[in-house]
């Protein structure tokens, strides 16, 4: 008889991650499958995205959101917030399984938890569905402007990628000038469009590249960029590579493929595997922003949204992502650790801080 492989046990996954909770929500009736990740409330009520996007199986969507609301423990952390990391993940394709009576029972899921998770939108939804999920609970930001919400967090999440661009280039090559710097843009959706205006504005030389054809053709022609097949991007020779798509674009192979001396830019869990690829990176010399630290920008937006911050202090607040990389980069330089560790160190000492703080009565 052939040996039947085990799938491997969530429980043992969840302990893996240290997930406090995960909710999985089944409703035939709108076709609903989601799954709601807690992973930690140690610094207050776990704060993250819906991701929906067609996995090709159901054990790689719980990988997703189990390795998504770890990292959002880790991005509440050292922005400074208040809130403690999850995400939810809905499967199915955007384009075609989205209804609102998906998004408002999934939104439903939510409001049963009390308050426990507060989401807004990432890849395949928007501020229209957030509005649904708006219309079940009150524990969703980045909804429409129009309702008093702060709208489409993108545009700041690009801002705070664009701080840590420049904190990089500045420990790279001593001005964080972008004059005469090349960047590779991977992905030119909701963030990936806004960094390649806020580039371009810089007169920074920038490739585009996105799976879908069509959109590589409009943005390159609005702002003036290079439009380059998604196969040849590694074979570009640019200072910057931007991945602005999903998360796992990092790893032994395309580390060997690639010229540039920096990577910073949106994506989720762009490191297929965190402490291997992290450690390869620097002993390469290649320079890498975590992506959890660059990219708060757009969960900074939300938590704004949430403690009614002007306009004004939310981009205060992102901006500062520019000297919370520096801060990082040079933990990193003083005690040869990759820049994820030490990303990591800083983050897990502010929730162990506050963990003690709270213990008290
Ligand atoms: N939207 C935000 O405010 C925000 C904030 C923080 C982090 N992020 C992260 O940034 C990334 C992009 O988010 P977004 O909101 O711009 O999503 P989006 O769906 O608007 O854009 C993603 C783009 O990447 C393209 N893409 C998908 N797979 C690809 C691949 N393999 N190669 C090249 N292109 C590919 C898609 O076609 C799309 O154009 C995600 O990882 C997201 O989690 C987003």
């Amino acid at each position: 008889m052939p040996v039947q492989e085990q799938p491997e046990s969530i429980f043992n996954q969840l302990d893996a991650f240290g997930h406090k909770k995960v909710v999985f929500c089944s409703d035939p009736d709108t076709g609903l499958k989601a799954i709601i990740a807690i992973h930690d409330t140690t610094l207050g009520p776990a704060f993250g995205s819906t991701r929906m996007w067609s996995y090709k199986t159901e054990a790689d969507a719980l990988n997703d959101v189990l390795r998504l609301s770890k990292s959002m423990t880790y991005k509440c952390a050292i922005a400074g917030l208040n809130m403690g990391g999850g995400y939810s993940v809905i499967i199915g394709d955007s384009r075609k399984d989205k209804t609102e009576a998906l998004m408002r029972k999934f939104g439903r899921f939510i409001k049963n938890l009390n308050g426990e998770f507060i989401t807004s939108e990432d890849v395949g939804t928007n501020p229209r569905d957030m509005e649904y999920i708006r219309m079940e609970t009150q524990h969703v930001t980045g909804i429409p402007e129009s309702l008093g919400g702060s709208g489409d967090p993108s545009p700041v999440a690009a801002q705070g990628v664009f701080q840590g661009i420049k904190a990089c280039v500045k420990e790279q090559f001593g001005s964080d000038s972008l004059t005469g710097k090349s960047v590779i843009v991977q992905g030119v959706g909701h963030v990936g469009e806004h960094l390649v205006r806020l580039l371009r504005d810089e007169n920074v030389k920038v490739y585009v590249s996105d799976i879908q054809e069509e959109r590589i053709g409009q943005i390159a022609k609005r702002y003036g960029a290079e439009a380059v097949s998604n196969n040849s991007i590694f074979d570009i020779d640019a200072d910057i590579y931007a991945p602005c798509a999903l998360g796992g674009t990092i790893n032994t192979q395309t580390i060997n493929k690639l010229k540039c001396s920096i990577i910073a830019g949106s994506a989720n869990n762009q490191l297929l595997d965190e402490a291997e690829h992290g450690a390869m990176l620097l002993e390469k010399g290649i320079l890498f922003a975590p992506d959890y630290v660059i990219n708060a920008g757009g969960i900074i937006n939300c938590y704004s949204e949430l403690m009614s911050f002007s306009k004004k202090r939310t981009m205060q607040l992102t901006e500062n992502i520019y000297e919370v990389t520096r801060t990082i980069l040079k933990l990193s330089k003083s005690e040869n650790i990759s820049t994820v560790k030490a990303a990591n160190k800083i983050a897990e000492k502010r929730i162990a801080d506050i963990k003690k703080v709270k213990s008290s009565y």
